[in-house]
């Protein structure tokens, strides 16, 4: 079935109280996650993310608003679908240190009321795809960070859960390590659903199908990264420029359109040559630059477009930042 939903947030709000401060940690956001699709929670640090998904896994409760997955009432049916999830949070690696991968593997199969032979294939499956096949029978205590990181990974998915949340799945992660853990997330769709939340912007846009943006609590942008893209209509140019001695100064007048919509961020290549990258709000700010140029005596001798970049997308949705009324 095209966009089956198994999991839908309506209107979830969590507060909590420091002292006599009340903090909104999550204000009324609604979203819905499509059965073998790849959701990322994005946003700046304190955005809400994390509450948001402890309250999916029903660790914390809404102060409002209601939660439905796989059929089911979150929280007060969360030991229903407790066999049907799996989750890693903050990078944590909750498996058991003395024993082995497989040994922890085997103890939560048990704990979820699953037989081993239902767990063996899954866990040998996805151990042989994170390179672990050799690590099953290590104490998970000797094993590197990234390691226990996959072991966890491999223990979650040894359970075949129908939806798996991740949050920041590639905290600590040596390089190599990231892209073993991308690769394995970007095929986990295949098998079951994904809710993960990350600062990584470049990771997210290469394995995401959908993302929610949080800001200070509230959604401000959710769909697929090219719908965003498209929404936000940013127009990049690269120029190189040859300078003139005496009029070195266009930059600071560059500079000064900030408020108007234009972003520049230039690289000198040598004492007579800039590369300046632009971003601007609105095409037809390059005729403002142009005539800032011309004043100086700066020459473009050539000009290029530039595909925009999520990492822009993502900070003008976040400066442009108001509650969205309808999301993409
Ligand atoms: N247990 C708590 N008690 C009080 N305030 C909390 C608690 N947990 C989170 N907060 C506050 O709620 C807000 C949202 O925090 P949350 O951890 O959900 O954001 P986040 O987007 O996951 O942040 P980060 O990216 O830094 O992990 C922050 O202002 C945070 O200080």
């Amino acid at each position: 079935m095209p966009n089956e939903i198994v999991l839908s947030a309506d209107r979830i709000v969590k507060t909590y109280t420091v002292g006599k401060r009340t903090v909104e940690a999550v204000k009324e956001i609604s979203f819905d996650v499509f059965k073998n699709e790849i959701f990322a929670l994005l946003g700046p640090n304190g955005s809400g993310k994390t509450s948001t998904i402890k309250m999916l896994l029903g660790l914390t409760l809404p102060n409002a608003g209601c939660i439905n997955m796989l059929g089911f009432q979150i929280p007060k049916d969360v030991n229903k679908v407790l066999g049907h999830t799996g989750a890693i949070l903050e990078g944590a690696r909750n498996l058991y240190w003395h024993m082995s991968v497989m040994e922890n593997v085997y103890y939560f199969a048990n704990i979820k009321g699953k037989e081993v032979a239902q767990v063996k294939e899954p866990m040998e499956l996805w151990a042989e795809k994170l390179n672990m096949a050799n690590n099953l029978n290590m104490p998970v205590g000797r094993l590197s960070r990234g390691m226990q990181q996959k072991a966890a990974l491999i223990c979650c998915l040894a359970m075949n859960p129908s939806i798996l949340i991740l949050d920041e799945p590639l905290l600590g992660l040596d390089v190599m390590t990231m892209f073993e853990m991308e690769d394995a997330i970007r095929e986990l769709k295949k098998y079951t659903t994904v809710i993960l939340s990350s600062h990584n912007l470049r990771f997210v846009e290469r394995v995401a199908d959908r993302l929610a943006i949080l800001k200070e609590g509230s959604l401000i942008a959710m769909g697929p990264i090219n719908e965003l893209k498209k929404s936000i209509s940013l127009f990049q140019f690269r120029l190189t420029l040859q300078k003139r001695e005496a009029n070195w100064g266009y930059l600071q007048d560059i500079e000064s359109m900030h408020s108007k919509g234009v972003k520049v961020k230039v690289t000198e290549v040598d004492d007579y040559t800039d590369i300046v990258e632009l971003t601007l709000s609105q095409p037809e700010l390059i005729f403002d630059i142009m005539s800032t140029l011309k004043e100086y005596n700066a020459v473009p001798i050539e000009i290029s477009t530039l595909g925009e970049s999520f990492e822009e997308v993502f900070l003008s949705l976040i400066e442009r930042g108001e509650q969205l009324e309808a999301c993409v």
